[in-house]
């Protein structure tokens, strides 16, 4: 390409800048003018709702049904995504708590969800963010819920039995853990691998295969074990690009889970309520007397009505020594007229049922 040609192609792309700049700014201003509206129709002593995730999953998707390349859907919904997040940010900037620390898959998450105008706020423990979220101090939470490969997090279904929240939206994200060392690690007498229990089990084949006889440690989160691992000389850590990034780590193996399709789940939790969107999901819990063919009656009204179970999980209830709750997810919100007269039908038949949410299927 001769000079001439890369001079013109710049120029053309400086002068498509200035109107992406232009059409961004007027975007901006039309979200202050929405949040104007919004203060203007609050009832006496109404507390305004900026944040609405069934609006935002609406944009996505129409930006995703209108893209026609060259870059891809995902890759699209992405910038607008962070185009959305910087425009909430002038409406009311969304204060977040994560599972931390900083560099946790969770923070990835919440990124991923919320894009990174928000102010986000690691936590120790993931019924500290639920008591985060509780308390007010924050107006969301993000926690894990699944593993493709491990299953549950039950640290999350647990204190969803202990704190009234309410689900308004999941993420899923892939994840890819690599064996990263620090700069004074000596690789070939490394005696220890520290990761969180949930991703040393992901990765138990890789491990057996490469290091069998070296010590796995588990700690409380992949980026408290980069951490770690920055200052020692025998040690490894499994972790994801954040904490790598973050701890200025060097990968000795990369893509080392045994599965490839390795993804983890994510709930964000709060005090708000989504209405339908019309592609959405709703995930209650529920328990059930101690009697034959309990499951199979909590079962049948779903089967009934055609209604898509996407998960159930079975709990201890804590209440009494043997006894269970079934935490289930379903497509569809709790104000459609269907799903109303199943849960209807269920809490006849139930100890006792509570709707933990409905919100939007995750877009991206
Ligand atoms: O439509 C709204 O209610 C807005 O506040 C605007 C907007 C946007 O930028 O599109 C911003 C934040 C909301 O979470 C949803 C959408």
């Amino acid at each position: 390409m001769s000079e001439q040609e890369l001079k013109a192609l710049r120029l053309r792309i400086d002068a498509l800048d200035e109107k992406v700049l232009e059409l961004i700014s007027e975007r901006a201003r039309c979200a202050q003018e929405v949040a104007r509206v919004k203060m203007a129709s609050l009832a006496e002593g109404e507390v305004p709702v900026f944040y609405r995730p069934e609006r935002e999953a609406q944009v996505l998707k129409r930006v995703m049904e209108r893209n026609q390349g060259p870059l891809g859907n995902e890759e699209m919904a992405r910038l607008f995504r962070e185009i959305m997040s910087s425009c909430l940010a002038l409406e009311q900037p969304l204060k977040v708590a994560y599972l931390g620390p900083e560099g946790t898959f969770t923070q990835a998450a919440a990124m991923k969800h919320f894009g990174h105008a928000v102010i986000s706020k690691p936590m120790a423990a993931i019924d500290e963010v639920f008591r985060e979220v509780a308390a007010g101090a924050v107006n969301f939470g993000v926690v894990p819920v699944e593993n493709s490969t491990e299953g549950a997090v039950n640290h999350t279904l647990d204190s969803f039995l202990e704190h009234d929240m309410v689900i308004c939206g999941e993420v899923e994200l892939r994840i890819h853990h690599h064996l990263l060392v620090g700069e004074n690690t000596k690789t070939d007498s490394i005696s220890r691998i520290y990761s969180h229990a949930q991703s040393l089990a992901q990765c138990r084949k890789w491990l057996d295969a490469h290091y069998p006889n070296v010590e796995r440690v588990a700690v409380s989160s992949n980026a408290e074990a980069a951490k770690r691992v920055k200052g020692e000389w025998n040690s490894a850590a499994i972790a994801g690009d954040m904490a790598a990034g973050l701890y200025g780590l060097t990968r000795l193996a990369e893509k080392i889970e045994d599965r490839p399709d390795n993804s983890t789940r994510f709930l964000m939790i709060g005090n708000q309520e989504v209405p339908p969107t019309g592609d959405d999901k709703t995930s209650i819990i529920v328990s059930m007397s101690n009697k034959p063919g309990a499951l199979h009656e909590l079962l049948v009204p779903f089967h009934d009505n055609g209604i898509d179970l996407t998960r159930i999980e079975t709990r201890p209830s804590r209440s009494g020594k043997w006894t269970y709750v079934f935490f289930i997810d379903f497509v569809g919100h709790h104000r459609d007229p269907l799903v109303k007269g199943v849960l209807e039908k269920i809490s006849q038949e139930a100890v006792a049922l509570k709707v933990l949410g409905s919100y939007p299927k995750a877009v991206l």
